[in-house]
């Protein structure tokens, strides 16, 4: 289902598990800033709603979504139980776009793969600036809401596994 078609700030309360002994890692590009700010506020808000203590949030700023990769990286050497890579990648004259998207998806992907810590992809990768602010608490709601839950939840998977 396309983001179009969904509110990504939707969730149903009932079915997240109880948060409020995890601790988790944020790690935001600086990047295209007024949209990673409104998707980090997203998610720091959802896990504050959900019994996250403010306490158990640690936020690291990296330069852009390039560098989110060793950013979470280094996080998952830290005691958190699930990470999100905050970023907004949009679309500019050149193929930079493709091979930062590409650079960040896989080695996100490769983090989850070799680390113990699940890692949050909670990366936009528009076209324009205007569909990034849609989706970072515009009209399609906030991406950085949908990757606090999923933290939630892969931080309650991984402590049953
Ligand atoms: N154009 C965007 C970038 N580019 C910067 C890279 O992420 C990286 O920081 C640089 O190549 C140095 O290694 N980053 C974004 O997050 N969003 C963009 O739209
Ligand atoms: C994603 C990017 O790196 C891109 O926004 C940079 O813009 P450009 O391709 O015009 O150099």
């Amino acid at each position: 289902m396309a983001t179009a078609n969904k509110n990504l700030s939707q969730y149903d309360k009932a079915t997240i598990p109880d948060a409020s002994k995890f601790r988790f890692g944020i790690v935001v590009s600086e990047w295209n800033d007024s949209i990673t700010e409104n998707l980090y506020q997203g998610a720091y808000d959802a896990l504050i709603e959900n019994g996250v203590l403010p306490s158990n949030i640690i936020r690291w700023n990296v330069p852009g979504s390039f560098e989110l990769v060793y950013g979470c990286k280094k996080m998952q050497d830290r005691m958190v139980n699930a990470i999100i890579a905050i970023g907004s990648v949009i679309q500019g004259e050149t193929k930079h776009f493709d091979f930062v998207c590409e650079a960040v998806s896989q080695g996100i992907k490769d983090l989850n793969v070799k680390g113990e810590t699940p890692v949050i992809f909670c990366v936009l990768t528009d076209n324009t600036l205007q569909q990034a602010k849609d989706r970072a608490g515009g009209k399609h709601g906030n991406k950085g809401t949908e990757a606090a839950i999923a933290a939630i939840k892969m931080a309650e998977l991984r402590k049953n596994s």
